[in-house]
């Protein structure tokens, strides 16, 4: 494997069954992603790109095929090793940002850094960079339900960058918003993965967003493709 591939999907197969058939939606699926790089996921509802997310970032385990991240082979892990792999080298964002609303901005981007053991003073400081990085520093003390729907994905993705991930994952993050706030937040994103020399790949149904990109992928048959 190349050093700066920080991703690799081999021969994915993922099938489901529903009742007596079975829906195969990757078949034989391969793809990489190299270190500092962000690609678009874009394809028609329903082929597979959740599913694909899921997999690259060990929330579903494969029916065949190999997960590889920054080298290290996933597949036959323990659970407890790719939550592991999961909590330090992975960052998910969704459509909805799923913030705990009991808690505030700030607090949601520490949560992952006290959970990977980190002191509570470096966790809040870092929380802070990085709502000064997506420039809603002034809004740190505000719950989720006291943020515009642009403010609380910008808190998401912060959370999602935390622990210093070498990969992101995001599906559709920009789905809820409308297209200005939609551009702004991708900015701060693509802006935050390039800083950072993180990896990304986001699933979008947003053509002008994954214009701005540096591959566009889809998956067809099954299978991952370029366009
Ligand atoms: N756990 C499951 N059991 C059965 N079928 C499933 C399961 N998860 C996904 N599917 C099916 O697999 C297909 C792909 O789903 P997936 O969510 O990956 O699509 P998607 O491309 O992300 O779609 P969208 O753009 O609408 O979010 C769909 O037909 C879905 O119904």
């Amino acid at each position: 494997m190349k050093r700066n591939v920080v991703l690799q999907l081999t021969g994915i197969e993922r099938h489901y069954g529903q009742g007596e058939t079975v829906l195969s939606i990757l078949k034989g699926a391969d793809f990489s992603l190299h270190r500092g790089e962000i690609v678009a996921l874009v394809a028609p509802s329903g082929t597979g790109k959740s599913t694909l997310l899921h997999v690259a970032g060990l929330l579903e385990h494969p029916d065949a095929g190999d997960v590889t991240i920054n080298g290290n082979p996933c597949n036959g892990l323990s659970d407890e090793r790719r939550t592991a792999i999961r909590r330090n080298e992975i960052g998910f964002v969704y459509q909805f940002h799923h913030l705990l609303p009991e808690f505030s901005a700030i607090e949601n981007i520490m949560m992952p850094q006290l959970i990977a053991g980190l002191p509570w003073k470096e966790a809040r400081q870092r929380a802070s960079q990085l709502l000064d990085y997506m420039r809603i520093g002034h809004r740190g003390e505000h719950r989720p339900t006291e943020l515009s729907g642009g403010e609380q994905q910008r808190v998401a993705i912060a959370r999602a960058v935390a622990n210093a991930p070498l990969v992101l994952f995001a599906d559709e993050p920009t789905g809820n918003l409308d297209p200005e706030t939609a551009h702004y937040v991708f900015d701060a994103l693509e802006a935050l993965v390039r800083q950072s020399g993180l990896a990304a790949l986001i699933a979008t149904h947003n053509h002008d967003l994954a214009a701005r990109m540096d591959r566009r992928v889809t998956i067809s048959d099954g299978k991952v493709v370029e366009f």
